[in-house]
């Protein structure tokens, strides 16, 4: 089920992340990036994890998600397939903290080289997590690029270091996605379905999220277009982590790490891909 709410309003309140945190330049270009794929390293690592996640939204009686548990290692590619209505859009809603779990968390752990938990669980801040819904392209609000992937930042004349950072942030973003041949002045619904997509991946790349939720990237695009933001989808599990719920099985399998078939009910099952 898509969601109503425009990505672009999740900027509203946006604090920006100081840009010692950010990767250094050249980790945003996906041809250079010198991060080495986590899952080979033997190295510290932390993960993303779900821990007896349940829903029933208020006023009803039955739940959506039932007791959900799972795990996704950093800088990989995590999917959930799995029957319509089974709840996949709903868990990914509650990742993004867009509903309240009606109980159960979501943790970041930190495991040393021997694969033990090496201090405590941190809970997940959802203004550390970035989702772009099921038809993006429906919630644009602004008539050119720029203003779209702009809106919610800060208006008031901020210092100059501040604006700064958000024009750094904003040329990153940009040229990370490829939109870096359109003109910021261009209308947003004018832009062909795939560029609509990277258009906004770039509004919540801005942020630089730990975690990335996509809600069916690939519908109702046409083969070229699917093939391309499965390419940019690859580059960008480099760098961050990525948790895609999508029925497009085939087009997804060489880049999965983990994946999970959401059962009716809410249930939520490791599974290899059926493909
Ligand atoms: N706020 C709500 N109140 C009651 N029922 C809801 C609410 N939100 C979603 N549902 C129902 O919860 C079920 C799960 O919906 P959800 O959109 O999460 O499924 P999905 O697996 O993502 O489906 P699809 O693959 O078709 O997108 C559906 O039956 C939906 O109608």
């Amino acid at each position: 089920m898509a969601s109503f709410v425009s990505v672009s309003k999740l900027f509203v309140g946006w604090k920006p992340t100081p840009l010692s945190n950010l990767p250094a330049r050249d980790s945003f270009s996906s041809s250079n990036s010198l991060r080495t794929n986590a899952l080979s390293v033997k190295s510290d690592y932390s993960c993303f994890e779900v821990r007896d996640l349940s829903y029933r939204p208020p006023g009803t009686e039955h739940s959506l998600l039932d007791t959900v548990n799972f795990s996704l290692r950093e800088k990989s590619f995590g999917l959930i397939f799995g029957q319509s209505g089974s709840g996949k859009t709903t868990l990914l809603q509650l990742l993004a903290g867009l509903s309240k779990p009606t109980s159960g968390s979501v943790y970041v752990q930190k495991y040393g080289k021997d694969d033990k938990p090496c201090q405590s669980s941190q809970p997940l801040t959802t203004d550390r997590v970035g989702i772009v819904f099921q038809f993006p392209e429906r919630y644009f609000v602004a008539d050119n690029v720029l203003d779209e992937v702009t809106f919610g930042w800060p208006r008031q004349k901020s210092d100059v270091y501040l604006k700064q950072d958000l024009a750094l942030r904003l040329q990153r973003a940009i040229n990370w996605v490829g939109l870096n041949g359109i003109p910021l002045d261009k209308d947003p619904h004018s832009l062909s379905g795939g560029y609509k997509r990277r258009l906004a991946l770039a509004i919540q790349l801005v942020q630089f999220p730990d975690l990335l939720l996509l809600d069916e990237p690939l519908a109702g695009l046409d083969w070229k277009a699917r093939a391309d933001v499965v390419k940019l989808l690859k580059n960008l599990k480099k760098d961050l982590t990525v948790l895609v719920v999508s029925h497009d099985l085939k087009e997804f399998a060489g880049l999965v790490d983990y994946s999970w078939r959401m059962e009716m009910g809410g249930v939520l099952r490791e599974e290899a891909l059926p493909v």
